[in-house]
């Protein structure tokens, strides 16, 4: 089952002015949770106070009751979040399996360094770690990618590489950058097709996201930012319906 997520009264400010700002956030456990709002809002921060990669400047982010906000980005890796950046970020020189397969190890050098010399105790696992990189690879679509070197693969391969890199690692908690930015309609489908798989199989999702049609389609529930704050948050439905969510944000977008 996935994780349970709770941010509360999370800010982080940069040279004075706050980009989150008392947020309140949580995911239950196989809620597939959309952030939206409009540029500058806040989501990518947001997105790093829970991923590791920013520190909160004051409150909390708790996974499955455990705090986790001083931790850094491999030890939260190790206690199940598994995150696909918005920009590809492939290990060039590595096949697109063997760039998965550095998922199931963590992010750490130790983990890389074993993955990449294959170090004879280490084989019956490593055998276990690529036959489920091959099904990461193939639940993405992009088996046929496998033995290709990672950098040579078109953009929208190399993000269905991250997200199989991602979900190599077993995550109990996947944060997802606008995963669907840049992708082409077959595409978007497909990949609405394994979120929504995911979601079935009880993984716990956030997801930041500017096409709103994509988010509402897809999501459990919806979390609105702008400057910071969080302005609503409930079903789509709700969030569609929400006139200062209008006001603010959506106006025809979603109408
Ligand atoms: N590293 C940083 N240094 C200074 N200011 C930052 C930094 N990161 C974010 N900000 C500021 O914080 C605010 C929130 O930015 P953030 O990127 O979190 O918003 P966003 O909702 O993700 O926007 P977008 O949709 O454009 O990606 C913005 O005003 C931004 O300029």
């Amino acid at each position: 089952m996935g994780a349970a997520l709770r941010v509360t009264g999370a800010s982080r400010s940069f040279g004075g002015v706050y980009a989150v700002r008392e947020v309140d956030l949580t995911v239950e456990p196989g809620e597939l949770r959309a952030v939206i709002g409009p540029n500058g809002a806040g989501k990518s921060t947001l997105f790093a106070l829970i991923g590791g990669q920013l520190a909160v400047d004051s409150g909390t982010v708790v996974l499955d009751g455990r705090r986790i906000d001083r931790l850094a980005v491999h030890r939260r890796g190790k206690l199940g979040i598994g995150v696909v950046f918005q920009a590809a970020r492939i290990f060039p020189g590595m096949t697109a399996l063997e760039n998965v397969m550095v998922g199931a190890h963590g992010t750490t050098r130790a983990g890389f360094v074993t993955a990449a010399l294959r170090l004879p105790r280490f084989r019956a696992e490593e055998r276990a770690i690529e036959a489920r990189a091959w099904e990461c690879l193939a639940r993405t679509g992009i088996e046929e990618w496998a033995d290709r070197p990672a950098e040579t693969l078109p953009l929208g391969q190399q993000r269905a590489l991250q997200l199989a890199r991602a979900l190599c690692g077993r995550p109990r908690l996947l944060l997802l950058d606008e995963p669907a930015s840049g992708l082409r309609s077959g595409e978007r489908k497909r990949l609405a097709a394994l979120l929504g798989e995911l979601r079935r199989e009880g993984l716990t999702m956030l997801l930041i996201e500017h096409d709103v049609g994509f988010v509402m389609r897809l999501a459990d529930r919806v979390t609105v930012l702008d400057l910071g704050r969080v302005i609503a948050d409930g079903t789509p439905e709700q969030v569609r319906a929400d006139s200062t969510v209008i006001d603010a944000y959506l106006g025809e977008a979603v109408t």
